[in-house]
């Protein structure tokens, strides 16, 4: 771990500021304490031999007022920046994501760590750990320059011993550096197997394996919390060993100073002044170390998130044959009357392995698709899906060529989040409230959501809680009208709903059909019945 990453400064711009400024926070605190050290001695002096009070009084009280309000900004300003660089890289993290191809993001366990737990991490290291090594790098020399002035050998043995602290911090922290690895590394797969277990809850529940997990998970916590006790304990060993350490430096100061003083070789102001002025040429160092443990895991985060977030680490490999997605020209749905509108998605000749995997997923596919519906069918695994991923620019072929306008993609579980209907219908931008209504009338769920006493103001859960499978696909073609792209993906559009439903849903499809370019994957033969093209894979386009 480096005791300080530049990167987050380039990666962040907007941490420069208050950094800057808890930089000079921090010098200002050294000042006004080494001031105290000054005001208090002479208070002492003056009380010792009965002379004016006021004047260093009045010096001491106003330092120690300095000090604090300093304090209350240091803590003001550290607590703004730990918050800003979190929201920031979380923003930075989420938008570089969704600008990847699927291949290219990280595993989901990684992903949601680094974006929960990562970011939230690295707020005790930019409030806590930078304002103290930036202290650490201010005071000490300060310190040490006055004691020079102040009193050479006291000087002498703060410049002798100072050095020692760093390089027992440094000791320490490159072994607390495995632990704290080690402590991220469990930490990530408590993540990623809550999160793999939550998604899977109803079907552990089905098979009545769900208790089973609980020892798994019990398992897991049971390692991240080995690890963090261990840390834990380190962080005090060495906490208490660079106490030990700045104490007895501090000890031979003050014996020094008594020794001189008790030989009368030694003015009470300037021993004073040098044993309350030593300490401050330790404490911040000492502060590091303290704070060192507690940042640990942001460093370890901010390293990780830092390298996500650079370009040049992670670009994906550019594929042999370009994609294009970009949108074309009214997408020739304008075309002249008796001209064939040209097609909207052009597959050819596309080839696909999973990265890390030997066997190709799709070879050598072509489809060509324009306005109406093509349905894709063919059995389970043959690839369908990753072909829709293809089209709608979410992965790379590693051969062939892509050419699709600007796509929408329902996904077999398509994102419902908690809220109102209408905050999910118009999820892919604003829409107004009559192409809202048309939008569900046409997909036939208007008089559903009429009935409902706040209409497309009433909320739903979480996965589309309170609506039924039938009326969720439903829902989401609505969304997909109100989308102004002119390429819909849907992804078994059909499943888990009943006949009925199948049916309102099959209709609704062809209804979109009319004015987009629709493909969906489908296995239900009404759906197959109602396309205009059909494409098996693995089997030649068949166009009706
Ligand atoms: N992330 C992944 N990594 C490696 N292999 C994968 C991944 N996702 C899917 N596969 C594999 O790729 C193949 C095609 O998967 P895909 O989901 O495209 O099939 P599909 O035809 O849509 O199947 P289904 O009809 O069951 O939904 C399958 O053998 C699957 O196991």
């Amino acid at each position: 771990m480096r005791p300080f990453d530049p990167r987050v400064l380039r990666a962040v711009p907007t941490t420069r500021g208050p950094v800057a400024a808890l930089a000079g926070i921090g010098v200002a605190q050294g000042l006004a304490t080494i001031g105290t050290a000054f005001a208090l001695a002479l208070l002492v002096v003056a009380l010792v031999r009965g002379q004016d009070l006021l004047t260093p009084a009045l010096w001491t009280a106003g330092l120690f007022a300095a000090r604090a309000l300093l304090g209350a900004a240091a803590e003001r300003v550290a607590a703004h920046a730990g918050t800003l660089v979190a929201t920031h890289l979380r923003e930075r993290l989420l938008d570089a994501w969704s600008h990847r191809t699927a291949d290219a993001r990280p595993a989901r366990g990684r992903a949601l760590t680094l974006a929960t737990q990562g970011t939230s991490a690295v707020e005790p290291y930019i409030a806590k750990y930078l304002p103290a090594l930036v202290s650490a790098a201010a005071v000490p020399p300060l310190a040490v320059a006055c004691l020079l002035v102040v009193d050479w050998p006291s000087a002498l043995v703060v410049i002798l011993t100072v050095p020692l602290l760093p390089l027992f911090a440094a000791l320490i922290g490159a072994t607390t550096q495995e632990d704290t690895d080690r402590r991220w590394s469990s930490l990530r797969d408590l993540s990623g197997h809550f999160l793999d277990v939550m998604r899977g809850l109803p079907t552990l529940v089905g098979y009545g394996r769900a208790e089973h997990q609980v020892e798994i998970i019990g398992e897991v916590s049971q390692r991240h919390r080995r690890a963090t006790m261990r840390t834990l304990r380190l962080a005090f060993l060495s906490a208490a060993a660079l106490e030990l350490l700045a104490t007895i430096s501090v000890a031979i100061v003050a014996v020094l100073v008594g020794l001189r003083l008790t030989s009368g070789s030694m003015d009470l102001l300037v021993g004073l002044t040098a044993i309350l002025i030593a300490p401050e040429a330790y404490w911040p160092i000492r502060r590091v170390g303290t704070e060192f443990h507690s940042a640990a895991d942001g460093a370890v985060a901010l390293d990780e998130i830092l390298t996500e977030l650079d370009p040049a680490a992670t670009e994906p490999v550019a594929p042999a044959t370009p994609v294009d997605h970009g949108v074309r020209a009214a997408d020739d749905q304008d075309a002249p009357p008796g001209r064939a509108p040209a097609p909207t998605v052009t597959v050819t000749g596309v080839g696909y392995s999973y990265p890390g995997t030997e066997r190709a997923v799709l070879e050598d596919v072509d489809l060509v698709a324009g306005p109406g519906l093509t349905v894709i069918t063919g059995p389970s695994g043959c690839g369908k899906t990753t072909l829709l991923e293809i089209i709608a620019g979410i992965r790379r072929p590693d051969r062939g060529a892509v050419g699709a306008s600007q796509v929408h993609l329902v996904t077999q579980r398509p994102f419902l989040g908690a809220g109102t209907l209408r905050a999910n219908l118009t999820i892919s931008g604003p829409a107004e409230t009559h192409d809202q209504w048309r939008a569900l009338r046409e997909v036939g769920l208007d008089g559903v959501v009429a009935a409902l006493p706040h209409g497309l103001d009433s909320p739903i859960g979480d996965d589309g809680f309170g609506l039924s499978a039938g009326q969720r696909a439903r829902l989401v073609l609505g969304r997909a009208l109100l989308s102004p792209a002119p390429v819909v993906l849907l992804d078994e559009p059909t499943a888990h709903v009943d006949p009925d439903s199948a049916e309102a849903v099959g209709q609704a499809i062809e209804r979109l059909a009319r004015r987009r370019t629709v493909i969906a994957v489908s296995h239900q033969p009404d759906l197959v019945a109602r396309a205009d093209r059909h494409l098996g894979l693995g089997q030649p386009a068949v166009t009706r």
